[in-house]
């Protein structure tokens, strides 16, 4: 198989790659997928944000990567010895990238993770302290793909070979570094000869199950089957599915959690028909400071999203009112299980949550 820019499998290509000889960040444009596989360069403030606003670069984990590298690269271009001025400058990069999107709390994390830094050596040299941001971004991503892999292997435990299972929206490789985190245990499943049957949602209005999901796992040699959103019931229904895996965009202290719309249907079904819907949440992706789901901030989207197929043509009326909400919560007591790298937390998750993050703080 070619390897590299020629390829024409998707898993050959990294989701987001730092090119800091050229003051650039390389992602894959995943508005353009499936058809086409173009790798775009990141350089300026306004390029990053648009990127992540406009879902070129995506999912969670996949968005705090690329906002460690592009606060890196935009703090290199601070010049300035004094360490007051390049702060207040840094800080300003840092407010900027944030507004991007608001539900995503990798976002934030990775953003407030590269701040300490700077707060951390506020008294090296400033030249010192971009070589830091530099170390600190890049172990973010190293730390992006150890982590997929061990909700990998914690999510293996809870399924058997030949399981069918369903996901919504993607969660996988191009939502991460690598692996994905509702993808990962399909991935190590099939490595392993697992041979799971993997329903992907289609997830209106943007698709990511269809362009995306599909695209990855067919890639990658899973037996996966395409489905429209309104067919998970009958799949559960029907006896097709055994687990029910899904990402997250941020888990609030009570395990309520947000993910992209039409989770929380899913979810409700999966509990009619008493299929275990798991949550597989990376520890930065659990915001203890949110109490509940209803504090989360649900972003909304232009009506364009639903009343045209956004990257093609129209679906409806010009005019019509669209409510186009892009994510949902899934209420705690609708969850199995939330699967993360250090173990699965199960109800009580307001005690399970504080476990699983004392051992990350151990
Ligand atoms: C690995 S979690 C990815 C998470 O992000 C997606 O949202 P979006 O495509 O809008 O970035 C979706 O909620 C996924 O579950």
């Amino acid at each position: 198989m070619e390897k590299g820019k020629n390829s024409k499998n998707i898993m050959d290509y990294a989701t987001v790659t730092l090119l800091d000889a050229e003051n650039a960040i390389e992602i894959i444009d995943q508005t353009k997928l499936p058809g086409t596989i173009e790798l775009i360069r990141l350089k300026s403030a306004q390029e990053i944000w648009n990127a992540i606003y406009l879902l070129k670069v995506r999912g969670a984990p996949a968005i705090g990567v690329a906002a460690g590298f592009g606060i890196y690269l935009l703090a290199k271009e601070i010049e300035t010895e004094d360490y007051e001025v390049f702060y207040e400058a840094f800080q300003k990069q840092k407010e900027y990238l944030n507004s991007s999107r608001p539900t995503a709390v990798n976002l934030s994390w990775a953003l407030n993770r590269m701040e300490k830094v700077c707060i951390a050596n506020k008294n090296k040299p400033v030249a010192e302290i971009k070589e830091l941001l530099h170390k600190e971004a890049l172990e973010i991503q190293e730390e992006d793909i150890r982590v997929c892999k061990s909700i990998g292997e914690h999510g293996l435990t809870l399924v058997k070979p030949g399981d069918g299972i369903l996901t919504h929206c993607n969660a996988g490789q191009l939502a991460t570094s690598k692996y994905g985190t509702a993808t990962a245990p399909i991935y190590l499943g099939e490595e392993r000869g697992y041979h799971f049957h993997v329903f992907a949602d289609e997830t209106r209005p943007l698709l990511q199950g269809a362009r995306l999901t599909s695209f990855e796992l067919h890639a990658a040699g899973v037996d996966v089957t395409l489905i429209c959103d309104n067919m998970s019931g009958t799949v559960m229904k029907q006896g097709l599915v055994q687990a029910v895996f899904v990402g997250c965009d941020r888990v609030a202290a009570n395990g309520d959690t947000a993910n992209k719309i039409g989770t929380s249907v899913v979810a409700t079904v999966a509990k009619r028909y008493h299929v275990p819907f798991y949550v597989c949440a990376p520890t930065s992706t659990i915001d203890l400071n949110t109490a509940t789901g209803d504090d989360i901030c649900i972003e909304e989207r232009p009506a364009e999203e639903v009343t045209e197929m956004w990257y093609q043509e129209r679906m409806a009326p010009e005019g019509v009112k669209v409510y186009n909400l892009a994510f949902d919560v899934t209420d705690h007591d609708l969850i199995s299980g939330i699967v993360t790298e250090y173990g699965i937390a199960r109800e009580p998750y307001t005690e399970s949550l504080k476990e699983i993050l004392s051992k990350r703080n151990a």
